[in-house]
This record gives C-alpha cells, sequence and structure tokens, in this order.
C-alpha cells in the first residue's frame, strides 16, 4: 500500500529524539559550543541509534547531544517548529509531540519558560502547516520524583493551552509502578491526561500496573503484552491504545526482526493502535516509513490501515472538535 499521501496521526514523538541534525549542527555554531564534528552527516551518525543497539540504555544515550543544543527558548521553539513541519511534509495532520522538561535547564531556563518556548515553536507551525498539535510532558524515570511534581506544577498553567497530559519516560525497571502513584493520582487530579511508556523491553506486568496502579489511558509501546494473554486482554477490555513505534523497537532489541514483532497481529485482534516513530532522529524514521516498514512484513489492507486511523483519533487528547475533523479527513480520502 502506498501511504504517502494518505492522512496520519502521529501520538508518540518525542522532540529531542527528533532534531534535524543539520539543525544540531546549527544550533550548537550559534551557541558557540564545542562539537566532536562540524559534518553534518557525521552529526546525523552520532545521533541514530544502530540498528542493533544493545539495549534501551544505549538508545537513550543518543538524546545527550540534541538535548545539550536545547537549553535556550529560542532552540526549543525551532526544534518545536521543525518537528511540525517535518511530520506535516509526510501528511501527519495531528501530532502530539513529548519532551522532558527538566532535561532543559542547563542553562537557566525554568521549566515554565521551556515549556512556553516548546508551545510557541507548535503554534508558529500550526498557523503555517496543515497540521494540529498537542504537547505532552515527560516525567523521567531514574530521576528524583520530586523533578515529576516540579513538571506537573509548571505545566498546569499550558494545560488546555496546547499541555494535554503527562508521561514516564526513560528507563523501565519492573515494578517502577508503585513508586509513581501519587505523581499519577496528582496529575490526574489537575487535569492532565496519562499516557506511560510500559511494556516496551520486556515487561508486561508493567502495562498492566501503569493501567490498574496508575490510571494509564493509553501506553507508549505496550508491545510485550504479546507475551501474557492476562495483559493483552486487560488492554483490550480498557480499550487502552498502545503508541507503537516499530523501528524503535527493533533498535531497542525488544523484538529482533520485523517478521516477529506483534503489531499486525494486534490489529488483527482487535487492539487499538497507534503506529508513530518514537524518534524521528534517533530511529532514522517518519511515520510513512514505519507504516511502509509494517506493510512489508505483515502486508496492511486498505481496511487495517483505517482501523489503526479511527483507533488513534479516539485515543488521540485533542478536543471533540478536532477529532471530528479528523475523522473526516478519514472520509474525505477513502
Ligand atoms: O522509547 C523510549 N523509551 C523510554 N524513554 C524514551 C524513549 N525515547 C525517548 N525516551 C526518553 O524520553 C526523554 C524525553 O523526551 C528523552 O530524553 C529520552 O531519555
Ligand atoms: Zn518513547
Amino acid at each position: 500500500m502506498n501511504f504517502t499521501q494518505l492522512p496520519k496521526i502521529e501520538l508518540h514523538c518525542h522532540l529531542d529524539g527528533s532534531v534535524r541534525p543539520q539543525t544540531v549542527l546549527a544550533l550548537a555554531l550559534q551557541q558557540g559550543m564545542a562539537l566532536p564534528t562540524e559534518d553534518s552527516s557525521e552529526i546525523q551518525a552520532l545521533m541514530v541509534a544502530p540498528p542493533s543497539c544493545p539495549s534501551l540504555i544505549e538508545y537513550l544515550q543518543r538524546f545527550e547531544l540534541p538535548i545539550s543544543v536545547m537549553q535556550t527558548a529560542e532552540a526549543l521553539s525551532r526544534v518545536a517548529f521543525e518537528v511540525l513541519e517535518d511530520a506535516a511534509a509526510e501528511q501527519v495532520r495531528y501530532i502530539e509531540v513529548r519532551f522532558a522538561p527538566s532535561f532543559h535547564l542547563q542553562q537557566g531556563l525554568g521549566m515554565e519558560q521551556a515549556i512556553a518556548a516548546v508551545l510557541d515553536g507548535m503554534d508558529k507551525a500550526k498557523a503555517q502547516f496543515a497540521i494540529d498539535a498537542n504537547l505532552i510532558l515527560c516525567g523521567m524515570r531514574g530521576f528524583p520524583i520530586e523533578l515529576c511534581h516540579q513538571t506537573l506544577k509548571a505545566g498546569q498553567a499550558f494545560l488546555g493551552k496546547g499541555v494535554v497530559a503527562f508521561d514516564l519516560a526513560g528507563r523501565e525497571d519492573p515494578g517502577f509502578s508503585k513508586d509513581y502513584v501519587e505523581v499519577c493520582q496528582k496529575a490526574k487530579a489537575m487535569g492532565y491526561r496519562l499516557t506511560i511508556h510500559a511494556g516496551e523491553t520486556g515487561c508486561a506486568q508493567n502495562v498492566v500496573d501503569a493501567i490498574e496502579l496508575l490510571g494509564a489511558e493509553r501506553i507508549g509501546h505496550g508491545v510485550y503484552v504479546c507475551q501474557d494473554a492476562q495483559a493483552l486482554a486487560l488492554v483490550k477490555a480498557r480499550k487502552v491504545a498502545l503508541e507503537v513505534c516499530p523501528t524503535s523497537n527493533i533498535q531497542t532489541k525488544a523484538f529482533a526482526e520485523m517478521a516477529r514483532h506483534p503489531v499486525a497481529e494486534f490489529v488483527r485482534d482487535g487492539v487499538a493502535v497507534n503506529i508513530s516513530t518514537d524518534n524521528r532522529t534517533v530511529s532514522d524514521t517518519t511515520v510513512t516509513t514505519e507504516l511502509d516498514r509494517v506493510d512489508q512484513a505483515f502486508v496492511l489492507t486498505i481496511e487495517e490501515y483505517r482501523r489503526i486511523y479511527r483507533a488513534s483519533v479516539a485515543a488521540c487528547f485533542a478536543t471533540s472538535e478536532i477529532k471530528e475533523g479528523l475523522l473526516a479527513l478519514n472520509d474525505h480520502w477513502w
């Protein structure tokens, strides 16, 4: 199937993993920052995770370079604008971008300023391109939980003005959810929607916990429910959407090759699935490429793509007005 012209929805895209390599170079030069190389293809090589990264931890090391140049309001705005520009160019008509405000404080920005800067870049792109967008704030596992509380507080004023949800990202230890019950309860009480990275590299129980202990409405990845019938049944019964990022899952060694990835099985089994990039640069991909790779491995039908699209509309954290617009696009295209 040719996905190039079809409308797309991306629900799982990290800002710091989706910076254009040329922009990293330009920002570093502008900021007088020393780089290991000034060749943009070498910069790209430093940012892209190898096809066979030893683990999620190694994958996450690819974020250091882009984060180092994303410490000013101007840089954050520019990067946010460009991510929407890149997404719009491949017919992504709605995107939820995510980032961790706590990673952008190295040069004196406050969390509120970092969030405002990202929203500013997104607003400019929304005005210019055929794309709608919202922002998800990530709390980072492996760092003090206090930073999650600060993130929630910093984002509060922006709820309903571009910020829609809270996420937990970073390393995934078995049983992590029990440490985040209070944070997630607070997030919900404040009006944040909730999506949680879980079941990315091995532990289906983490998906169950994220749903039952934390109240996750969507799961980032969640792919390991394929190995646990009860976890899979829970995801289906609660209509929790999985934000599936196939290439990223191969890079982190969740699955040895695309042919073993459960995404097509999920779609055929009635699981609500969205297909996203995770990280446009670190995974060197686009939503179109992700769909092509799934199609090459499993042959997606148009009806299956429609199902993915509709599930993505249902699961996204947009207003009902935006959702109706996205569904109308679907009618128009098919
Ligand atoms: O697939 C992933 N799993 C877990 N954490 C991730 C993934 N991709 C990116 N990040 C983490 O989220 C932070 C905020 O955007 C990134 O800096 C990275 O550490
Ligand atoms: Zn992710």
